[in-house]
C-alpha cells in the first residue's frame, strides 16, 4: 500500500489554490466555453462512449494537476491489480473481480489458486441451458403449466443493477415472460407482486449474496407459505443465486436450481455475474445477457488500457473527485434523455454511494472530509419539470447528461413544430447543458440565472445490449477511480451494519411483545417506546 493521503498530498492544497481562482469572474463557464476548440479539448471517445466534460468547471490547469493526482496516487496500478485479482479489497481481505465476470479472453483470473473467470463461466453455462430449457417449457412450475412470470427476491446489490438493466432492455424482452422485482420486505410490496402474478405460472427467482439479509429471507419464507396456501409446492418455483459456502449455497432442495455468486464480486458490482445473468437471461435471452456483457467488457478494456488523458471513466471520476472536495458540491445528478435509463440513477445511487460513503482511507486513517458524493436523478425531460428549479437557480449541482443517438423504437415520431420526438428531446437535453453554463442576467432578480452550472453530455450511439453494457461498466469504472483518488477502499460497506444491529434489537423486543402481551418495552428508550407502543396500538395516541 502507498504512503499517498488525498488531503495531505501537496496536490491537494495546489488543487485547492486552483479551485480558489475558478471561482473568480474570469472563470465563468460562459467565458471557459467560448475558448477555441473547447468542446475538442475537453471530450473523449472511447469504449464505444463519448464523453463532453467541456462544460465542466475545469481549464488545462486544473486538468493537469487532476492528472498528477491519478499518479500521486498510484491509481493505474491499483485498477490494473485490481484487475489481476489482487486483494484490493483489503479490509475484508478479498479480490474485487467483477470485470472477470465479462471477460472474453483466454487469460485467467487467478484468486487464492482458483480460476474466478473458470468458476464464472462454469455459472454461465448452467444458466445458458437453464434459461433456455424455461423459454422452452421444458422446465414448469408444480402443475406443469410454462411459467410466465419472473420475480427477483433480493435487496441492494442483488436487486437494483438488475431492475435497471431489465428496465434499459424492455424493448427486447421476448421470451413472454413479465419481470417483477420484491426487494422491500414492506408487505405493501409483496401484495403488489402477488396481485399481479399468476402463482401457478411464476418463477421466483430469489438472490442473496449472504442468504442472511433479513427482507430477502423474510420475503422467501413468505412466498413459500403463500405458495403452499394456494396448493402449489415451492421448491419447483423457486431458483436461488448465492455465493459459495453461503446459508443458502447448493440449495436446501428446496429449489429447481441453484447458482452460485462469488466472495471476490461485491454486490453491488455484481449484475454482470449470475446476480443479473439469471433473471435477464430469463427475461431477455442468454443471447442478449451475452451481449450486455461484451458491451461492459469493452469498456473495462478500455477502463484498463486507455493512457489516462484519454480514459473516459478516469477523466469522469477527477472531475467527480473535483467537484465533491474542492469546487465543493456535495451532490451530483444523472440525468439521461432516455427512458429506458430511467432507473440508471437509482443503480448508480448504491453503485456510487455505497462504494465511497467512506470516511477513513483504505489504510485506516480518518479522512479530513468524508468522501462521497450525493447522487440522485430522473430521466429528461421529466426532470426538467421537477428540480430544475433548483439546478438553475437554487444551490448548484453537476449533472452527468445522457444521449442516445439512435432510438430503440422505429414508432412513427410524427412532427410537432417541425421535428420528431427524438430531436425534440435532444433539442432540451442541449439547451439544459447549455442554460445552466451560460445563464442570463435580468433587471429582475427573480428571472435572473447566474449560470456557471457545470454538466458533462454522455452520448451512445443506441441502447442495445453492448451499450447499455457500456455504461455500465462506465459507471463501475469510475466509481472505483473515484475511490483510488480519494485513497479510499470502494469495496466494503461496514455503514450499512449498525442500522441491521439496531433494528435486531427492536425486532427482539417486538417479538417478545409477539408472544407476550404484557411486554412492556421498559428496555428500549423512551422515544422508541413510544413508537413500538404507537405500533402496537395502531392509534397515534
Ligand atoms: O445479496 P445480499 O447478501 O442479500 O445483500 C444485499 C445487500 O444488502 C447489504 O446490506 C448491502 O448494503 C448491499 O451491498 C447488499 O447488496
Amino acid at each position: 500500500m502507498t504512503k499517498y493521503r488525498f488531503h495531505h498530498d501537496p496536490l491537494h492544497r495546489r488543487l485547492l489554490e486552483q479551485a480558489g481562482r475558478m471561482n473568480g469572474p474570469d472563470c465563468h463557464l460562459e467565458r471557459l466555453v467560448a475558448a477555441d476548440r473547447r468542446l475538442d479539448a475537453f471530450s473523449a471517445m472511447g469504449g464505444g462512449v463519448f464523453y463532453d466534460f467541456s462544460r465542466q468547471r475545469v481549464d488545462e490547469s486544473v486538468m493537469d494537476l487532476l492528472f498528477e493526482l491519478t499518479e500521486a496516487a498510484d491509481v493505474g496500478r491499483q485498477f490494473a491489480a485490481m484487475a489481476a485479482g489482487e486483494k484490493v479489497n483489503v479490509t475484508e481481505n478479498r479480490a474485487a473481480l467483477h470485470m472477470a465476470a465479462r471477460s472474453f479472453s483466454s487469460s485467467p483470473a487467478m484468486v487464492d489458486g482458483r480460476d474466478a473467470k473458470a468458476e464464472l463461466q462454469d455459472v454461465l453455462e448452467q444458466i445458458r441451458p437453464f434459461s433456455k430449457a424455461v423459454h422452452q417449457g421444458e422446465i414448469t412450475g408444480s402443475t406443469g403449466q410454462a411459467f410466465s412470470h419472473v420475480v427477483v427476491v433480493g435487496i441492494g446489490g442483488s436487486y437494483l443493477g438488475t431492475e435497471f438493466v431489465a428496465c434499459a432492455l424492455e424493448a427486447f424482452a421476448d421470451k413472454n415472460l413479465s419481470l417483477d422485482f420484491l426487494a422491500n420486505v414492506d408487505i405493501h410490496n409483496f401484495s403488489s407482486v402477488w396481485s399481479r402474478i399468476v402463482p401457478e405460472k411464476t418463477l421466483w427467482v430469489v438472490i442473496s449474496k449472504s442468504y442472511t439479509t433479513v427482507e430477502t429471507m423474510a420475503n422467501e419464507d413468505l412466498i413459500r407459505r403463500h405458495m403452499q396456501a394456494v396448493g402449489l409446492n415451492p421448491a419447483w418455483h423457486m431458483v436461488t443465486v448465492t455465493s459459495k459456502g453461503s446459508p443458502g449455497d447448493q440449495g436446501t432442495g428446496q429449489e429447481l436450481a441453484a447458482f452460485h455468486m462469488f466472495d471476490f464480486i461485491g454486490g453491488r458490482y455484481s449484475v454482470t455475474s449470475a446476480v443479473g445473468g439469471v433473471p435477464l437471461s430469463l427475461y431477455l435471452g442468454y443471447e442478449r445477457f451475452e451481449r450486455f456483457l461484451k458491451g461492459a467488457e469493452e469498456m473495462d478494456r478500455h477502463a484498463l488500457e486507455a493512457p489516462p488523458k484519454d480514459n473516459l471513466p478516469l477523466i469522469a471520476a477527477l472531475i467527480g473527485v473535483w467537484n465533491a472536495s474542492f469546487l465543493g458540491y456535495p451532490q451530483t445528478a444523472i440525468v439521461p434523455y432516455a427512458f429506458p435509463l430511467r432507473k440508471l440513477a437509482a443503480h448508480i445511487q448504491q453503485l456510487n454511494m455505497e462504494s465511497n460513503g467512506k470516511s477513513v482511507d483504505a489504510a485506516g486513517n480518518k479522512l479530513d472530509e468524508p468522501a462521497g458524493t450525493m447522487i440522485f436523478g430522473e430521466p429528461g425531460t421529466n426532470a426538467q419539470h421537477s428540480f430544475f428549479q433548483l439546478a438553475h437557480q437554487g444551490k448548484a449541482f453537476p449533472i452527468d447528461f445522457i444521449g442516445v443517438l439512435n432510438p430503440q423504437t422505429q414508432l412513427d415520431e410524427g412532427r410537432f413544430k417541425g421535428v420528431g420526438h427524438q430531436q425534440e428531446l435532444w433539442a432540451n437535453l442541449l439547451a439544459q447543458s447549455t442554460a445552466l453554463a451560460m445563464g442570463k442576467p435580468s433587471d429582475d432578480p427573480a428571472r435572473s440565472f447566474s449560470g456557471n452550472r457545470p454538466s458533462s453530455t454522455i452520448v451512445v450511439e443506441d441502447l442495445e445490449p453492448e451499450s447499455v453494457g457500456r455504461l455500465l461498466a462506465f459507471y463501475e469504472a469510475k466509481t472505483i477511480f473515484e475511490a483510488f483518488v480519494w485513497g479510499i477502499n470502494p469495496f466494503d460497506q461496514f455503514g450499512v451494519e449498525l442500522g441491521k444491529v439496531t433494528a435486531g434489537k427492536l425486532r427482539t423486543e417486538m417479538a417478545a411483545r409477539n408472544r407476550d402481551e404484557a411486554h412492556d418495552f421498559s428496555e428500549v428508550d423512551p422515544i422508541n417506546r413510544r413508537y413500538l407502543q404507537m405500533l402496537f396500538n395502531g392509534r397515534l395516541d
